[in-house]
């Protein structure tokens, strides 16, 4: 995934928001990415543009070779439903569905196959293997999110999108899910892209991405939450 040059306007004259200012950045298969920085400037932009949810105003969105700025809408619906796995802060789950039944929704909606021996691989990789007849009324939120983790990747989509995937959950649930999501880059060779404003949640990244309005003011690579922390403050209010 690469972002080029890309920019997103919302709104227009003197009231225009100039979200993302020419910002280009590489996301590279098998990597775990975590976007940082202070309120406003622009990071769930940035993923709902990488992610094919939001049009940049200007500049070129790569996923593989497929470009996605250009593409018409129900293609980018298809591109998202085929190819990338989502994770938001609230799981949107559906509440009378199974795990099982809302694990392999992105399947039935794509109406493709389940592939039966994968579904019970990433549902033991999620450590959910015991509660497949369960509704996620009876999962703690810990739980739900790793169902929604689970979800994303039954598509066996190129890159999952997590947008402040622990922001609801306590420090033993956010732990188990930033384990959960470090190892599907380890051992699933999967891709991840995060936003979060926690610097534990994003030591778990290979590198982080800082933002400030709406450019890229620096990357850490390896890091740990304090350098996470001390380049925050740096950035001012957080
Ligand atoms: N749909 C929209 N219409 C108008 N302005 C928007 C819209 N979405 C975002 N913005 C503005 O664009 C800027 C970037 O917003 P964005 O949500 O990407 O920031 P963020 O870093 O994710 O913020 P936070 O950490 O508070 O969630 C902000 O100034 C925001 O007010």
């Amino acid at each position: 995934m690469r972002l080029e040059s890309v920019s997103k306007e919302y709104g227009s004259g003197k009231k225009a928001v100039r979200a993302l200012d020419a910002v280009t950045a590489g996301f590279p298969r098998g990597t775990f990415t975590a976007v940082m920085g202070p309120s406003g400037c622009g990071k769930s932009t940035l993923l709902n543009c990488a992610a094919g949810l939001d049009r940049p105003t200007s500049g070129r969105v790569m996923l593989g070779d497929t470009e996605l700025s250009s593409r018409s809408e129900s293609e980018l619906t298809e591109l998202r439903r085929d190819r990338i796995g989502f994770v938001f802060q609230a799981y949107n789950l559906l509440g009378a569905l199974t795990v099982e039944e809302n694990v392999t929704l992105p399947l039935r909606l794509a109406d493709r196959k389940t592939d039966q021996a994968f579904l019970r691989a990433v549902l033991t990789a999620v450590g959910l293997g015991e509660h497949v007849k369960r509704r996620p009324g009876e999962l703690s939120g810990g739980q739900q999110q790793r169902v929604a983790v689970a979800r994303a990747l039954i598509t066996h989509p190129d890159m999952v999108v997590a947008d402040e995937p622990t922001g609801a959950l306590d420090t033993r649930s956010s732990k188990q899910v930033l384990e959960l999501l470090r190892h599907v880059v380890d051992d699933m060779g999967q891709t991840v892209l995060m936003v979060t404003h926690d610097p534990v949640a994003a030591s778990y990244a290979d590198s982080v991405v800082f933002l400030t309005d709406g450019r890229i003011a620096g990357e850490l690579t390896r890091p740990t939450p304090e350098q996470v922390a001390s380049r925050m403050t740096h950035l001012g209010e957080w």
